[in-house]
């Protein structure tokens, strides 16, 4: 069960309900298209980049209020007790509030493409926004069937490192696609660790997450492999010639991912024990995605 069994402080309940860790997911494929966008043209626009950040910011607090009204529409989070909802008991607080930040996540994507004269950001944008809703919201409820990793991938990885690189470069990039792989992986893994200490509150609520559908154990052993393709595809990519050789300063994020699977390995099938694997996720994430975006920036500082 999610939290029912831990009794905690209302601070460290609104803590978690806000998840301060988890905005790195909005920072991440931002810094990733950009520092490629750097590294192929050697120009930084950091108005851009800093109104990228904060819309992206603003659009991952729209997606967790918004989760947490949807949530408690269907029952599944009804032991959550750092949900929004349940914190406050005004559900349609929640819901304005996060509109507020969609709206104003969206009138900054929407000025970046005022400032290019160009609507390519914001229709990639858009299109995450619509994907996100689909995974959570009615009458969709895609990740109640087991697809959010899937939409994970796609928004978080070549979509959003495409839209970054484009609001630099207004144009496309293969080794930008090559590293949004990267990131698309990292992303899903967080809301794949998520789901290992909710295999009853889901079963319960009818949603077949992968840790569903896999069991604990199957999903522990998946975990590996991903956590490994984050470091292999890094490898071959240099190999092939297609990412400059610093980009391999990505084995220094390896002491998390060791964290991960040998936490999720040991605990899988332990509520309690693995529920805080999703934040060791997010610091693999977050690291191995800073030293993947330097690996592009630094080789091109001293031009
Ligand atoms: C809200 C998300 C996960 C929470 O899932 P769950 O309900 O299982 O968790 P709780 O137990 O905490 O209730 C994340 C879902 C992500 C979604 C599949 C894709 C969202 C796409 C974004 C809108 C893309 C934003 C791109 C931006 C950086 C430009
Ligand atoms: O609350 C969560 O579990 C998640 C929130 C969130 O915004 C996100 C974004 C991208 C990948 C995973 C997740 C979560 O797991």
């Amino acid at each position: 069960m999610t939290t029912k069994f831990i009794a905690q402080s209302p601070n460290k309940l609104w803590l978690a309900a806000l998840k301060p860790p988890m905005y790195s997911v909005a920072i991440i494929p931002i810094w990733i298209g950009t520092a490629v966008a750097y590294g192929e043209t050697l120009n930084m626009h950091w108005g851009i980049f800093s109104t990228f950040l904060l819309s992206a910011i603003l659009i991952i607090a729209w997606l967790n209020l918004s989760n947490d009204v949807f949530d408690s529409e269907t029952g599944i989070d009804h032991n959550k007790h750092h949900s929004l909802v349940n914190l406050t008991g005004n559900k349609s607080l929640i819901f304005w509030l996060s509109n507020l930040f969609l709206a104003a996540g969206i009138l900054g994507i929407i000025a970046i493409a005022w400032w290019q004269r160009d609507w390519t950001v914001i229709g990639i944008v858009l299109l995450c926004c619509a994907l996100g809703y689909s995974y959570q919201g009615p009458p969709f409820r895609l990740g109640y069937q087991g697809l959010g990793e899937v939409i994970c991938f796609f928004t978080f990885g070549p979509m959003a490192v495409a839209a970054a690189y484009y609001s630099q470069a207004q144009s496309f990039s293969s080794m930008g696609l090559a590293a949004s792989i990267i990131i698309g992986i990292s992303t899903s893994i967080i809301l794949f660790c998520s789901h290992f200490h909710q295999v009853e509150d889901d079963i319960a609520a009818g949603k077949r997450s992968p840790i569903v559908r896999l069991g604990t154990q199957g999903g522990a052993k998946l975990l590996h492999w991903l956590s490994g393709s984050l470091f292999a595809l890094t490898g071959l990519l240099i190999a092939l010639g297609m990412f400059p050789v610093w980009t391999g300063l990505i084995v220094l994020s390896l002491p998390f991912a060791l964290e991960l699977v040998q936490h999720v390995g040991c605990y899988h099938d332990q509520p309690q024990k693995v529920s805080n694997c999703k934040f060791i996720a997010v610091k693999l994430h977050f690291w191995s995605g800073l030293f993947l975006g330097l690996g592009f920036v630094v080789p091109n500082l001293w031009y």
